[in-house]
């Protein structure tokens, strides 16, 4: 008869057996290739039972062990797929097993043994993307052990372009540059600059810096288990667990790695129950002193709909803003990429973009592609006059750019108040319900951050302004004109 022992729920010892008659012990099997070769009929046959894809989820990572005495070690990556693999196939794979090799008596699932722990000078990364691997693709699948078995698979490929040594550093990023730059190098995470927190505006090298961090660690030790991926991802795996009911897969697959690096957390506001695994995650690795690396568009105070524990956590290492870029630092970058591109390109065109083109690196970069791109293509000399007409487009959106004084002065207008109200101390509902909506649209048309905007509006508090914006957001709701008033000035602002 077939028994199949349950596990000592808890113990990563708990094995699952599934035997047979107990039999005498057998002779160990002569040799591995046969072993091996055996263990290839099982899998095919396995997986013409169950079909490609249950087999590829719970076979897919499960190792041959030894055969001794006539018991068969197979290793789980997981305990979740070890109890699952022992649970639901255990019958089946003992009946295989025995079909192509008499010997097996019992065969025994095991959690495979965990890696040895980090020693100084020891960064685990995961192993290089083969350099044929276009940076859209998934990543290939690798064999043999990686990243916390499986997560290579969620783990998204880092850009190659995107290193230290093509990050333009200035002003605005030094401090983010240099946290990046520490942290890649540590060899143990430092309790007090864990998580590493980014944060900044759209377009301003978050994620380059992301990357450059992975390169490094990658580039120090190939083994580390580095699980990079967005925050939109992490929702959406998490979902797809809780759909396919495999949350005990992705918990492992997330409390596993060496360093966690989650781009674009603010993703994951207002998303509770992604936000309570997260925070799980969070904890359990901070807990195992792993490093976590994050990167945001806002600071942790001012994302909304974030639960306070979430929050504080998120806030608790190290922080690193990258503020607006300033004229040198674009000129820095756009000198920067034309060089790296070898397209002479003249200082003037590069200083005409520089000063044009203030939103963000992204655009820059966009534009003079467009620029070299028409250059080449049509082979027109590159100069001002042609950058102007190759851009018209971009640079009439650049020229629109609201000020928080035309706002003020639409504003005030609209709601028949002095605009010194604007800035004045009155707290009286006439005046500061139109000053909340000025600070809201502030913070909606302008790259402003909170305390500069807080400057704007009589030195006020970055928290009034977040107030603010959360009170107007949360009007727009409830009451029409509210929301009326509010798509009419944002309509005639942006002309
Ligand atoms: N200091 C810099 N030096 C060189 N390139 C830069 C720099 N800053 C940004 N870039 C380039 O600008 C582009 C946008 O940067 P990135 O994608 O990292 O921005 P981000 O802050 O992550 O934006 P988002 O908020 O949209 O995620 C990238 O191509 C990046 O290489």
């Amino acid at each position: 008869m077939n028994k199949i022992q349950a596990p000592f729920k808890g113990d990563n010892n708990a094995t699952y057996e599934m035997n047979t008659v107990a039999g005498a012990d057998m002779e160990e099997m002569a040799g591995r290739k046969e072993l091996e070769a055996h263990w290839v009929r099982v899998c095919d046959r396995l997986r013409k039972e169950i079909g490609d894809k249950a087999f590829k989820t719970w076979f897919g990572e499960v190792e041959l062990g030894e055969l001794k005495a006539g018991k068969l070690r197979l290793y789980a990556p997981t305990r979740f797929v070890r109890d699952w693999v022992g649970r639901h196939y255990g019958d089946r794979v003992l009946a295989y097993w025995q079909s192509v090799n008499a010997e097996v008596k019992n065969v025994e699932v095991n959690l495979v043994p965990p890696p040895a722990p980090r020693r100084p000078n020891e960064i685990i990364a995961m192993p290089p993307v083969p350099s044929s691997q276009n940076s859209h693709q998934p990543p290939m699948p690798r064999m043999g052990p990686s990243i916390g078995r499986g997560a290579d698979e969620i783990s998204q490929t880092p850009e190659a372009r995107y290193t230290f040594n093509n990050f333009v550093v200035g002003k605005p990023n030094e401090f983010a540059y240099a946290a990046a730059r520490n942290i890649s190098e540590q060899d143990m995470p430092l309790p007090e600059r864990n998580p590493l927190y980014i944060f900044g505006g759209v377009g301003l090298g978050k994620t380059h810096l992301m990357h450059a961090i992975w390169h490094v660690i990658r580039e120090r030790d190939p083994k580390t288990r580095v699980l990079y991926l967005t925050a939109e991802s992490f929702v959406n795996r998490f979902i797809q667990a809780l759909r396919t009911k495999n949350t005990g897969q992705f918990k492992e697959l997330f409390r596993n790695v060496d360093v966690l690096m989650v781009d674009d957390v603010q993703f994951i506001c207002g998303k509770e129950a992604s936000q309570d695994e997260f925070f799980f995650t969070f904890n359990s690795l901070v807990e195992q002193n792993k490093q976590i690396i994050l990167s945001s568009e806002k600071p942790p105070s001012e994302l909304q709909d974030i639960e306070e524990r979430m929050r504080s956590r998120l806030g608790s290492g190290l922080v690193a803003d990258i503020h607006s870029s300033t004229y040198e630092l674009r000129l820095s970058i756009l000198q920067t990429k034309a060089e790296n591109a070898r397209v002479p390109v003249p200082v003037n065109v590069l200083e005409f973009l520089a000063h044009k083109i203030s939103t963000n690196i992204r655009e820059l970069e966009g534009a003079l592609n467009r620029v070299v791109a028409h250059g080449q293509l049509i082979g027109r000399e590159i100069t001002v006059e042609m950058a102007q007409d190759v851009l018209h487009d971009l640079l009439r959106q650049a020229d629109r750019k609201v000020t928080v004084d035309e706002i003020q002065q639409r504003v005030a207008a609209h709601y028949n108040i002095k605009l010194a109200e604007m800035s004045s101390p009155r707290r009286a509902r006439s005046v500061a319900r139109p000053r909340q909506v000025a600070m809201y649209l502030a913070k909606q048309l302008t790259t402003l951050s909170l305390p500069q905007i807080g400057k704007r509006f009589g030195n006020r508090d970055h928290t009034t302004v977040m107030h603010a914006v959360r009170k107007i957001e949360e009007l727009k709701v409830s009451d029409h004109s509210i929301a009326e008033d509010v798509e009419l000035l944002k309509r005639q602002l942006q002309g």
